[in-house]
């Protein structure tokens, strides 16, 4: 069934025509990976689907309600992108706030979930992520990689139906990947739909269901993670994959 679906969206940052035409759809309990070179629109797709990026042209539907159809927004943006949960490169976390209080502002902010709840279910991601002993500390006493799996677990909060991850891997040193890409595993086992844009090739060709491979704002070829990463049909997938896998 599909949750997420995206109907030629178009995007232009001034004469930079980022996504042309993009359509593809995300199943419930399915993880996408997206990749493709530095610049291709992969980050302002998935902003995209937030409302963090405003689309042209196009309709992007969750569910059975528009966030925006043939490019004109709903009125009630806020209840359906509230319902999504997103994971930056950079963590985004509040650095005033201790790492509790990073997971517990939103709920509390939008009186969404009863105080004692709010309180029981940031102990239990906490513990899901493996930081329940960093409950009181500050971001900047973390790693990298226990900022993203508090970035993760505060996404989890407001139980989304669907976590986007941008780059969730690139801003950390190469041996603090392996635990954030660990919580994901954990999240795509118990069937979380995932949008995922990586740069993860191994990660991708594991957890993914499928792998959308982008270029210059379109989609250039799509499918199963062994089959586009390993036999990809497009000259363009195969130039990429050769550059990346060579790196
Ligand atoms: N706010 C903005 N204003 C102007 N140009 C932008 C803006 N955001 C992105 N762009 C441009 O749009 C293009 C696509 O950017 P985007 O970040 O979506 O690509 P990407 O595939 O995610 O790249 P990367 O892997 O480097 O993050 C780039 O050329 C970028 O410079």
């Amino acid at each position: 069934m599909s949750l997420v679906s995206i109907k030629q969206v178009k995007k232009s940052f001034g004469p930079l025509d980022v996504l042309k035409n993009v359509s593809f759809d995300v199943n419930k309990n399915e993880v996408v990976a997206i990749i493709g070179p530095s610049g291709s629109g992969k980050s302002t797709l998935l902003r995209s689907l937030i409302y963090l990026e405003e689309i042209d042209g196009g309709s992007i539907l969750f569910g059975d309600v528009a966030l925006v159809e043939d490019g004109k927004y709903a009125a009630n943006i806020k209840n359906i992108t509230n319902r999504m949960g997103m994971v930056f490169q950079q963590f985004n976390l509040f650095p005033h706030l201790n790492v509790k209080e990073n997971l517990e502002i939103a709920p509390k902010m939008t009186n969404r979930m009863p105080v004692a709840e709010i309180g029981k279910k940031s102990e239990e991601l906490l513990e899901k992520v493996g930081l329940t002993q960093w409950a009181n500390s500050y971001p900047n006493q973390l790693s990298g990689g226990q900022k993203q799996r508090v970035a993760i677990a505060r996404a989890l909060m407001m139980n989304p139906e669907i976590l986007l991850f941008d780059e969730p891997t690139s801003a950390l040193d190469p041996e603090l990947t392996g635990e954030v890409l660990k919580v994901m595993r954990d999240l795509a086992k118990e069937d979380m739909t995932m949008v995922v844009v990586t740069h993860e090739m191994g990660f991708a060709k594991e957890v993914a269901d499928r792998v959308v491979f982008m270029d210059q704002g379109e989609i250039v070829e799509e499918g199963d993670p062994a089959e586009v990463l390993v036999n990809p049909k497009q000259e363009r997938t195969k130039a990429f994959l050769k550059r990346t896998l060579n790196k």
